[in-house]
């Protein structure tokens, strides 16, 4: 009596016509339909009719199912008569969605309907990119991570904890997609500022997956979640009855290697080499070393180094546009010198030793980083990790932030260390006495973690600080005039630089195609946005951002020959939006 899921898939007729721009669309970005490798999943994947139907997700349409469909496929009354279309859903959606009041309540009813119609979450998600971003993104989703054992519902995406050594690969083949393109992995022990938190970080993966497809349009079957425990240090959660991890202190050393090579080796096994593992809040003392290890083996990119320093690089060479000159004539002071700190000062001396011609080593001593113990300078050098070496020039020593800005007077000042508060009156002032537009960048997450306001900038910089932030602010009205704050997240990053490698079908990750995104996204900040002190674009136009970042960063993919999509598309940018999944309900016969 029951159709099978191959029929129903072979069976759909797609709404919306699909482009060929390119050729090769189809087996990339086609119709989600049943592979040969998807039907040979061990267990069964058959029913796709009746109830099974109104509780898959992927193909659920609730009050949208046609009276047609509902005949074919075995609906009637299991629906009361009403037939809405996808817009009245998504009025309705948002209508229910302002009545809750507390973010992290949005977030979990967000949730929910990811998992109960995901063509309508991503749809509203789309639709409603600036109102919602906030919600499954940060800030609340920092929150969800840290209370989401409390509210855990449905399990998303894939665990693999210490338990599982030795069987990764099994594990890898109970997830039901075989098809994957993204991977975002973390092992929870740095998210955002928030620190160590165990497995709960699985939020994060979801949330950017969730973005790969709504901003960047991978299609949601092709994004996998993954969280690796190895435990965690938070005392907090090792106590809480309802955490939802291995309750033990994190392993390290050898036995952490192991675990996470053997994942590393299983994605490659199940997945293909093309797949692109995105690492994504790990700690500083991981992070670097995974990027190094696995980059001349696998597709990896580590959001929090590269994806950061790419946005904050866009940024910068769109306040140039205010400031005037080049970037060699600029100043750069940080606070902090971890992942994001060293990964953007990396990205803008490479970018400075281009424009200027000029070797690296030179480029680097027009940017400075402090640390918890002050300025980094020569004579600490010893003592440095090593990637805070390569910033360690000769100064006299600087115990902290206030005096380092007296002391180097930069034109930008960024801040990246997790620690909120920090850029304090004294700070700004200080900054904004001899600078006629200061920039002033505070990275940190979630808006906790923020180095200061968008208000305090304002006001403390008199209204002259050219301002953006990781986490979002509104408008800040200040003597009378409207300033908007821009927002330097990797979310507008990640997403079309992922869909750059994809389309492109490239195998490794190479520094240049970073500099191509910081360029293809500055190159979207208009004339318009800049006179109104905006150095990044509004999100609301991300889609488009996307296919743009994705284009450059393709374009680089083969121009140095890492490219194994041929032949290339002419135009890429058509290319990579054709490419795009779309949320629209398909027509089932
Ligand atoms: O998730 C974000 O909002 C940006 C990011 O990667 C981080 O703060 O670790
Ligand atoms: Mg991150």
């Amino acid at each position: 009596m029951e159709s099978t899921m191959k029929e129903l898939r072979g069976g759909e007729s797609v709404l919306e016509p699909k482009s060929n721009v390119g050729g090769g669309v189809e087996d990339v970005y086609g119709e989600d339909r049943a592979t040969e490798d998807q039907l040979i999943t061990p267990w069964a994947f058959s029913v796709a009719s009746g109830s099974s139907l109104l509780r898959d997700p992927r193909y659920n349409k609730g009050l949208a199912f046609s009276e047609s469909e509902r005949d074919a496929h075995y609906l009637r009354g299991l629906l009361p008569p009403a037939v809405l279309s996808q817009q009245l859903q998504e009025k309705k959606l948002m209508m229910n969605l302002q009545q809750h009041h507390l973010p992290l309540q949005k977030y979990m009813a967000l949730m929910d309907l990811q998992e109960r119609n995901e063509r309508l979450f991503y749809k509203l998600l789309i639709d409603n990119v600036e109102e919602l971003l906030p919600i499954v993104y940060t800030p609340t989703v920092g929150e969800a991570c840290q209370k989401y054992g409390s509210i855990f519902r449905r399990p998303q995406g894939l665990f693999i904890s210490l338990k599982e050594k030795g069987k990764i690969l099994e594990v890898l083949k109970n997830w039901p997609e075989r098809s994957i393109q993204v991977i975002v992995v973390t092992d929870g022990e740095r998210i955002l500022g928030l620190g160590d938190l165990g497995c709960q970080g699985m939020g994060i993966p979801v949330g950017k997956l969730a973005l790969y497809t709504a901003l960047g349009g991978v299609r949601p079957s092709a994004c996998l979640p993954v969280t690796i425990d190895v435990g965690t240090n938070n005392e907090q959660l090792l106590k809480d009855e309802f955490y939802i991890g291995l309750r033990q202190k994190r392993a390290t050393g050898q036995e952490y290697d192991d675990l996470l090579n053997e994942f590393m080796c299983a994605v490659k096994q199940n997945f293909g080499e093309k797949v692109l593992i995105q690492f994504e809040d790990f700690a500083n003392h991981n992070a670097f070393s995974l990027l190094a290890k696995y980059g001349t083996t696998h597709l990896v990119f580590n959001d929090d180094i590269q994806g950061t320093a790419a946005v904050v690089l866009a940024g910068v060479v769109a306040a140039l546009k205010i400031l005037g000159g080049i970037l060699v004539d600029h100043t750069f002071l940080f606070l902090g010198a971890g992942e994001a700190g060293t990964g953007i000062a990396e990205l803008i001396a490479l970018e400075m030793s281009k424009q200027a011609k000029a070797p690296v080593e030179e480029t680097r001593k027009k940017i400075w980083l402090v640390d918890s113990k002050g300025l980094i300078v020569s004579s600490r050098k010893d003592t440095l990790q090593h990637f805070k070496k390569p910033w360690a020039h000769e100064h006299e020593p600087v115990k902290d932030l206030l005096n380092a800005v007296k002391a180097i007077k930069p034109t930008i000042l960024i801040g990246s260390s997790g620690v909120g508060r920090t850029f304090t009156k004294e700070v700004i002032e200080a900054v904004s006495s001899f600078n006629e537009r200061p920039v002033i960048m505070a990275l940190s997450n979630p808006t906790s973690q923020s180095e200061c306001t968008a208000e305090e900038a304002y006001t403390w910089s008199k209204g002259k600080a050219i301002f953006a932030s990781g986490s979002p602010f509104g408008p800040v009205r200040y003597n009378g005039k409207d300033f908007v704050p821009g927002q330097a997240n990797n979310a507008y990053i990640f997403p079309g630089f992922g869909l750059g490698l994809v389309i492109s079908g490239t195998i490794r990750v190479h520094d240049e195609m970073l500099l191509a995104a910081a360029e293809g996204l500055a190159g979207q900040v208009t004339e318009e946005n800049i006179e109104k002190g905006l150095i990044y674009p509004p999100f609301q136009n991300i889609r488009k951002i996307s296919a743009h970042i994705a284009a450059k960063v393709a374009a680089k993919a083969y121009d140095l020959g890492l490219a194994s999509r041929l032949p290339r598309p002419d135009n890429l940018v058509k290319y990579a939006e054709s490419c795009m999944y779309s949320p629209l309900y398909r027509n089932y016969r």
